[in-house]
């Protein structure tokens, strides 16, 4: 494709997009009439494709400048990458098929261009800003964090009194992690997998690693597809709702001999490793949409398999003799690296809450640590998704109000 098509097809991407997120085009509205961003700098690691550039848009309507870098090496998608940075306003450093050196790279070009508040997807700017440079902080205002993983690693810091700056923990919006993690990981990352395979998931065994928001969303679309779903835990309260959701329970260990395609979604290493891959079922699917590329231990696969082949566009085959494995998207997220990620009507969630909490950094003065999202937001958010659906409520009346607020009454 020339840069031209590739530009094209971009914009045309972003313009579908668009046209699915009806709440960040309520919040772009109120951004050009406000400009609330006016004068300031925001430089973002996400990835880069079409939803994402509807948010960058809508920061830009705002008055911001922005300079964005992918935060996932296979996430961005080139074509709109392209078409963001044809953009006024807009620097976009990102491309699909990176080395780790271009990654780092691209997060220190976003970071030279001086920003005063940051959106992560990982913690990775926030992360580069405190080992390495530290003076930016004191220009910060703050940032926003997309993911459960980024949340945890900024909490950790916060623990030890490592952390500089301000951040909202945006993942932990109702409006957020109820249906990005759960809804938007269970149908993303099953397209992924069936797009790369184009195998049925009827009839087989699928493992899923890990029932927290995204495993139960992995889990309930697996098995609306006729899957058995096979669930494994470490935290005994989610393995008992995983098990009285409908789900077999068991070991990795266990699991790994019965499984035929297995999705890993904790935010934790080595979830199938060495020891799994000992007594892994021949044919296996191995798939990741949680951490990074680090829930499959492919370091453990090369070094037990005798050759290693692309079996067909994003899987790889390892041969352990007398076992095939194979792994889709070199065991990055499964839903971005093989697909398209969330459909973007939870994006529009996600991101809506994204762009309101860089107005809310803009326009208040938050002392540094992780704070939450504030609930008027969040219920702000609700409701013009609600309204775009054509959805209304009941409203309370004064005796139910006074009813449900006193204690004498009830009995
Ligand atoms: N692919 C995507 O688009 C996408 C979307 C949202 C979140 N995420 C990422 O997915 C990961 C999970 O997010 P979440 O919101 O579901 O988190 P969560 O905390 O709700 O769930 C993680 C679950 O994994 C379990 N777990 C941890 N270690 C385990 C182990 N060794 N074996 C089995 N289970 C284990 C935990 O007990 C927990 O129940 C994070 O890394 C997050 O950043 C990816
Ligand atoms: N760098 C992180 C990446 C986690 S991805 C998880 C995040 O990606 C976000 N996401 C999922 N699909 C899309 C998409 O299509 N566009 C932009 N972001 C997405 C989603 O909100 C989720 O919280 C890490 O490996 O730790």
């Amino acid at each position: 494709m020339s840069n031209k098509e590739m530009v094209e097809s971009g914009n045309q991407k972003i313009e579908w997009a668009r046209s699915h997120m009806p709440v960040i085009a309520a919040v772009r509205e109120q951004f050009e009439k406000e400009k609330p961003l006016d004068g300031h700098r925001i430089a973002m690691a996400l990835h880069v494709e079409a939803k994402t550039a509807v948010l960058v848009e809508t920061l830009a309507a705002g008055g911001a400048e922005v300079a964005i870098a992918g935060c996932n090496p296979l996430s961005t998608q080139d074509d709109v990458a392209l078409a963001l940075d044809t953009r006024n306003c807009i620097d976009c450093h990102a491309s699909y098929d990176c080395s780790t050196e271009d990654y780092y790279e691209a997060i220190d070009k976003v970071l030279d261009f001086g920003p005063d508040i940051t959106i992560d997807d990982g913690a990775d700017l926030i992360f580069k800003m405190h080992t390495e440079r530290p003076e930016m902080l004191a220009t910060i205002l703050g940032g926003c964090e997309e993911t459960t993983t980024g949340i945890h690693r900024l909490k950790s810091m916060e623990r030890e009194g490592a952390l500089n700056m301000p951040v909202i923990a945006v993942n932990d919006a109702m409006t957020k992690f109820l249906f990005d993690n759960r809804y938007g990981t269970g149908q993303s990352s099953w397209d992924g997998i069936m797009r790369t395979t184009n195998l049925l998931i009827a009839g087989k065994n699928v493992v899923i690693g890990g029932y927290g928001w995204c495993g139960k969303g992995a889990a309930l679309r697996a098995k609306g597809l006729g899957a058995n779903v096979i669930v494994t835990e470490i935290d005994p309260i989610r393995a008992l709702e995983a098990r009285m959701d409908g789900n077999e329970v068991m070991p990795m260990k266990e699991a790994a001999k019965i499984g035929d395609i297995f999705l890993t979604t904790t935010g934790n290493r080595d979830i199938l490793s060495g020891e799994h891959f000992e007594v892994i079922k021949d044919g296996a699917i191995l798939a990741n949409s949680g951490h990074f590329n680090v829930e499959i231990n492919l370091e453990d696969l090369k070094k037990m398999a005798g050759s290693v082949r692309t079996a067909r566009k994003n899987i790889k085959e390892y041969d352990l003799g007398d076992r095939k494995v194979y792994v889709l998207a070199e065991g990055r997220l499964v839903n971005l690296a093989a697909g398209d990620g969330h459909p973007a009507e939870v994006m529009d969630m996600s991101f809506a809450n994204q762009a309101l909490c860089v107005r809310y950094i803009a326009e208040n003065t938050l002392v540094n640590g992780v704070h939450s999202v504030p609930r008027e937001l969040d219920i702000s958010v609700a409701e013009m998704k609600l309204k775009s659906m054509g959805i209304s409520l009941d409203k309370l009346s004064p005796e139910q109000t006074l009813y449900m607020d006193s204690w004498s009454c009830g009995t």
